[in-house]
C-alpha cells in the first residue's frame, strides 16, 4: 500500500505526517524518532500522548512510542532509557528494505556527543510502516565500530485506553515476571490477564511474542519480533499525580506494552546488524 510522508510541525518540532491511500495516518517526530499518533481510521487514536508532555530539548516526550536505546531504564551508566529519545534523528525517505513494506525511515548515527556517553560507532534506523489496520515500527542497529557493542533497548509504546476499568492485557498468563515495583522481585506466572488496579511495572523475560489489550475503546493486538522481553507499565494514581508530565488521573488513559530486550543485552560484532520490530493491529469493529 502506498505510503506518503509530509512535513507537519508538532508542538514547534519537525515532524512527519504519514498517510496511506485508505486513510490510516501516523505522526512521527524527528526528535527521538518518536511516533506520537496512530489513527488506523481517521479520528480513532490508538496511542496516548500526555496533554502535559514536555517538548523541550533534553526532556523525553511522554507518550507515543519513545525509542529506548542503547540502555533500558537505569541498567547502566547512561541517562535513564538512553539517549535515542533525546536525540535529533534525520528523515531519509520511504523505503521497504528492512520491513518488506514501505516505511518512513529515520536515522541516528554516533556523534561526538553520543560517543561521550557510549563509545560505540553505530547507525540506528527507525522504520515506521502503516497499513490498513496496522502500525509496524522496526528498530535496526548496525555496529560500525571495530569492537563488539552491547546494548539494551525497547519500543516503549503507550497504548491509549478510555479508562483502566475493564482494561485487560492478555497473552502473558503463563509467563513469570520480574516485579520492578519491588526491586525486580521474581514472580510466578499469574494464570490470568493483567488488570491495572495499582502501579504496575513488570519485565517478562523471554516472553510470548503476542499480547492483546482489550478495553472499552476496542482491542489492539501487539506482536513483536527480534525483541525478547515484554515490559508492562502503568504508574498508578499516586505516581502519575506526582509526575509533572502526566498529572492526576492521566494514568487512566494508557497502558505501556513495550517490546524490549533488557535481560540479555544484544551483542553485535563489528559490522553486524540487529533488527527488532513491534506491530500494533487495531481489531476494533
Ligand atoms: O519516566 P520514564 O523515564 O519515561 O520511564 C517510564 C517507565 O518506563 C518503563 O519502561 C519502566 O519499566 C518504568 O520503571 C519507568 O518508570
Amino acid at each position: 500500500m502506498p505510503l506518503t510522508a509530509q512535513p507537519l510541525p508538532h508542538h514547534g518540532r519537525d515532524s512527519l505526517l504519514l498517510l496511506t491511500s485508505d486513510g490510516a495516518r501516523a505522526q512521527v517526530g524527528l526528535y527521538g524518532a518518536q511516533v506520537t499518533s496512530w489513527q488506523p481510521v481517521p479520528g480513532r487514536e490508538r496511542l496516548y500522548l500526555s496533554p502535559n508532555a514536555t517538548w523541550t530539548t533534553g526532556t523525553a516526550i511522554r507518550g507515543g512510542i519513545p525509542v529506548v536505546f542503547p540502555q533500558f531504564g537505569g541498567r547502566g551508566p547512561l541517562a535513564k532509557h538512553g539517549f535515542a529519545r533525546l536525540s535529533d534523528w534525520r528523515f531519509l525517505g520511504i523505503d521497504a528494505t528492512a520491513l518488506g513494506q514501505p516505511a518512513a525511515v529515520l536515522e541516528l548515527s554516533d556523534s561526538a556527543d553520543t560517543r561521550r556517553h557510549w563509545p560505540t560507532r553505530f547507525r540506528a534506523r527507525l522504520h515506521v510502516a502503516l497499513s490498513a489496520s496496522a502500525l509496524r515500527v522496526g528498530l535496526e542497529v548496525r555496529n560500525e565500530d571495530t569492537a563488539a557493542a552491547t546494548f539494551t533497548t525497547a519500543l516503549h509504546t503507550y497504548l491509549r485506553v478510555d479508562s483502566l476499568e475493564g482494561t485487560v492485557l492478555e497473552g502473558l498468563e503463563r509467563a513469570p515476571y520480574l516485579d520492578s515495583t519491588r526491586g525486580d522481585t521474581p514472580m510466578p506466572a499469574q494464570g490470568e490477564g493483567i488488570r491495572f488496579n495499582t502501579e504496575t511495572d513488570r519485565i517478562y523475560p523471554d516472553s510470548p511474542h503476542e499480547t492483546v489489550l482489550h478495553g472499552r475503546n476496542g482491542r489492539v493486538r501487539v506482536r513483536m519480533s527480534g525483541f525478547k522481553d515484554t515490559v508492562v507499565w502503568n504508574p498508578g494514581a499516586s505516581l502519575a499525580a506526582s509526575m509533572a508530565d502526566l498529572g492526576p488521573g492521566e494514568h487512566e488513559h494508557f497502558v505501556c506494552v513495550e517490546a524490549a530486550t533488557v535481560i540479555e543485552p544484544v551483542t553485535l560484532a563489528s559490522g553486524e546488524s540487529w533488527l527488532g520490530w513491534q506491530q500494533l493491529v487495531d481489531e476494533s469493529d
